[in-house]
């Protein structure tokens, strides 16, 4: 038995909590908004995100962060990406000298390109920063259904130590040492997802789907080697494993969002109507920085920002992929003759 506490009691932190409390752990769930920690205090679930799932008695629901970081052989930062460093900063007076934290959030910080686990070694001084990413929908795993995921840490013993604790008969963890690719993996599947769902709505099929998808993982992978990624994790679970559920699954935020621009919603009545974060939007500007930062071409994640932040409508951005340049599929790939 571990003492572990989440920061964040939204759909992700609730189903990891209720994950971890079934584990054996000692559990502490946190969350900034007293209203979210009334209501999971009061009907002990998470009523809007995770209707129907009760929390085990073995966790205990606060705003108290002091109480949530003093003493604890784990710290999960599971809010939101936008809201990482503002945590990370609150939380950094209770947190101790290599304190193992695991980031869950998907997400880069668009004015920095700051990847989350960059945020949390920034701010959190000498902390051990592991990342948890791949295909996990806190809806399924919350329902106990079978899911897979890896967990990237700088050191072996803290994959392992991390591993552990998630671990059960339904969720199965992988350990990696690539943070960076599995942090890009989980964070640029959002933006294709977003891309994912507008084909959705547009009224296209399987085969524009599959595309995307295809051409997606290709783009989020130049751009992720060159930032030192490491191509084996992008056809990984938080590589085209998360980019399949996410841009397959009736659960995503993001193919949802998508699915509403294609039907003609904004970005922002879109977002609205989905009430839950749509992390893609803010992804997709970061995304689009870091391919001219580093020369990579990404045009689908080019063509989605035109789409979100533009007004450029969806189906001409569709009409400009499908006409672009005459290209190879790998440029690596060479002929002997
Ligand atoms: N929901 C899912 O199936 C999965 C989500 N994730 C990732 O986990 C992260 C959290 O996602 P969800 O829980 O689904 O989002 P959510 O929209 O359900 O909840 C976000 C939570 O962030 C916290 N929050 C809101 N405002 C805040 C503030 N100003 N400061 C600090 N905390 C604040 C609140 O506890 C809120 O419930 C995202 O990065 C998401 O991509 C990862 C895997 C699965
Ligand atoms: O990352 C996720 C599943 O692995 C959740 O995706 P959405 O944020 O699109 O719901």
């Amino acid at each position: 038995m571990n003492k572990v506490s989440i920061l964040g009691a939204g759909s992700w932190g609730t189903a990891l909590a209720i994950l971890l409390a079934n584990n054996g752990h000692e559990v502490t769930l946190w969350s900034i908004l007293e209203a979210e920690v009334e209501m999971l205090n009061t009907h002990r679930e998470q009523i809007d995100k995770l209707p129907g799932v009760k929390l085990p008695a073995n966790i205990t629901i606060t705003t108290d962060l002091e109480v949530s970081c003093k003493d604890k052989d784990l710290i999960v930062f599971a809010v939101a990406s936008p809201y990482v460093r503002s945590t990370a900063k609150l939380a950094v007076p209770f947190i101790k000298e290599n304190q193992i934290v695991v980031n869950v959030a998907k997400g880069i910080e668009d004015s920095t390109l700051d990847t989350l686990s960059d945020i949390l070694n920034e701010e959190l001084n000498n902390a051990d920063v592991a990342v948890l990413s791949g295909p996990s929908h806190a809806e399924e795993v919350s329902h106990g259904i079978p899911t897979t995921v890896v967990v990237g840490a700088q050191s072996k013993a803290t994959a392992y130590f991390i591993q552990d604790i998630f671990m059960s008969e339904k969720f199965r963890v992988y350990t990696s040492p690539d943070i960076i690719g599995i942090e890009l993996g989980g964070s640029i599947k959002n933006v294709i997802a977003l891309a994912a769902g507008i084909a959705d709505g547009l009224g296209f099929g399987d085969n524009t789907k599959a595309a995307l998808m295809t051409r997606g993982i290709a783009e989020i992978s130049r751009l992720g080697i060159a930032m030192g990624g490491k191509i084996e994790t992008f056809a990984g679970l938080s590589g085209v494993g998360d980019l399949i559920v996410t841009c397959t699954s009736k659960h995503s935020r993001n193919r949802t969002a998508g699915y509403l621009i294609g039907k003609g919603y904004t970005m922002n009545e879109a977002m609205d109507e989905v009430k839950q974060i749509v992390e893609g939007v803010y992804s997709a500007k970061a995304a689009y920085a870091l391919a001219k930062k580093h020369d990579i071409p990404m045009p689908i994640v080019e063509q989605i920002n035109l789409v979100l932040f533009e007004n450029k409508p969806a189906k001409e951005a569709v009409d400009d992929l499908l006409t672009r340049d005459k290209r190879r599929e790998y440029s690596d790939l060479k002929w002997n003759k």
